[in-house]
């Protein structure tokens, strides 16, 4: 029985960047992405008698318990929805291109959000399949769907879950600059739980939320890519600024990525309509117009590889596939 499912990646244009609850995964804001087509997970679950354990494959390669726990959240979820105790074995594979290094958590526990109530026989709305996902990883729940989509906060298990914004069918796109970087960045979760514990910026990073996304949302209704990058680009800064003082501070910001981010600076002044965010990385994503995404990305081969830049256009939600 094949329950083969892909989740594409999703970029948050307001970030989440803090727990209210740690436990159940309650974000202290609402927060709001562009899912891509670019990159995504493909994943098969089967719950087996014959295991004694969980067993999780990515690409092909057996991993160890440590990377089974998120994995093992979301199963623990759906056998006690289904009643039953069967360990299942996951089959995962990304298509993000390898030296890119980019966060594929959201994409790789939302399709096995999916593909695991498919095998133990569920029928879950896309608020449930969200509702699951976010408790594998907060911004998995927002690849559920396509286009543009907001994680509504809520306050508990049940009322925590995105919900679609718009299909993000208008002129509007990324172009990833992937700066591979040896140092061993703090992870997202480690990076927000200290930044809430120990930053005097935090609140000042809360305080602004409400108008960013207010005013995020009213960009995309008006289709305007310019706005939604510059609110983007703020939002980003602001987010990282919060790290800096946290105890010890610490920033995902490379002297690549800032050169990268001058770069884009560089663009604006030449009228392109681009600006960037920045997550828990130091990969530098620009939001410019579908349609001038060529042109930007001869303009940035004067000063990066081809193989640094990546493009993408807005992607589906979750999908059931024929592998
Ligand atoms: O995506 C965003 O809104 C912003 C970030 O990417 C910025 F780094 C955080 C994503 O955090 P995630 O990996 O979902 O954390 P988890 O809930 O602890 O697994």
């Amino acid at each position: 029985m094949s329950n083969w499912v892909r989740a594409h990646t999703n970029i948050a244009l307001i970030k989440y960047w803090g727990k209210e609850n740690e436990n159940v995964i309650i974000p202290m804001n609402n927060s709001l992405s562009l899912t891509l087509d670019a990159f995504y997970t493909e994943t098969n679950v089967t719950f087996n008698e014959n295991l004694t354990t969980d067993e999780l494959y990515l690409d092909n390669q057996i991993q160890d318990f440590d990377s089974l726990l998120k994995v093992k959240t979301v199963l623990d979820l759906v056998r006690k929805k289904a009643g039953i105790k069967t360990k299942a074995r996951v089959d995962s594979f990304n298509y993000v291109p390898t030296a890119a290094g980019l966060a594929s958590s959201a994409s790789g526990l939302a399709a096995l959000a999916g593909s695991a109530s498919l095998a133990a026989g569920l029928n879950l709305s896309q608020k449930e399949l969200s509702t699951l996902a976010r408790r594998g990883s907060g911004s998995a729940c927002r690849s559920i769907y396509g286009g543009f989509a907001e994680w509504q906060k809520g306050h508990s298990h049940e009322t925590s879950f995105a919900v679609p914004v718009d299909e993000a069918n208008w002129d509007i796109g990324m172009l990833f600059i992937i700066v591979n970087d040896k140092q061993k960045d703090v992870s997202s979760r480690d990076g927000m739980s200290r930044t809430v514990k120990t930053s005097p910026f935090y609140q000042g990073w809360l305080d602004s939320l409400g108008q960013d996304l207010s005013a995020m949302k009213e960009a995309i209704a008006k289709q305007d890519s310019h706005k939604v990058g510059e609110i983007a680009e703020r939002n980003a800064l602001k987010m990282h600024a919060t790290t800096l003082g946290a105890t010890p501070p610490f920033t995902y910001w490379s002297p690549e990525s800032m050169r990268a981010m001058d770069a884009v600076r560089k663009l604006r002044k030449q009228g392109y309509s681009a600006h960037f965010t920045m997550d828990a990385g130091p990969n530098v994503k620009i939001i410019c117009k579908q349609s001038e995404l060529e042109e930007i990305k001869a303009h940035l081969l004067n000063d990066f590889t081809e193989s640094q830049l990546i493009s993408a256009k807005p992607g589906p939600g979750l999908q059931k596939i024929e592998k």
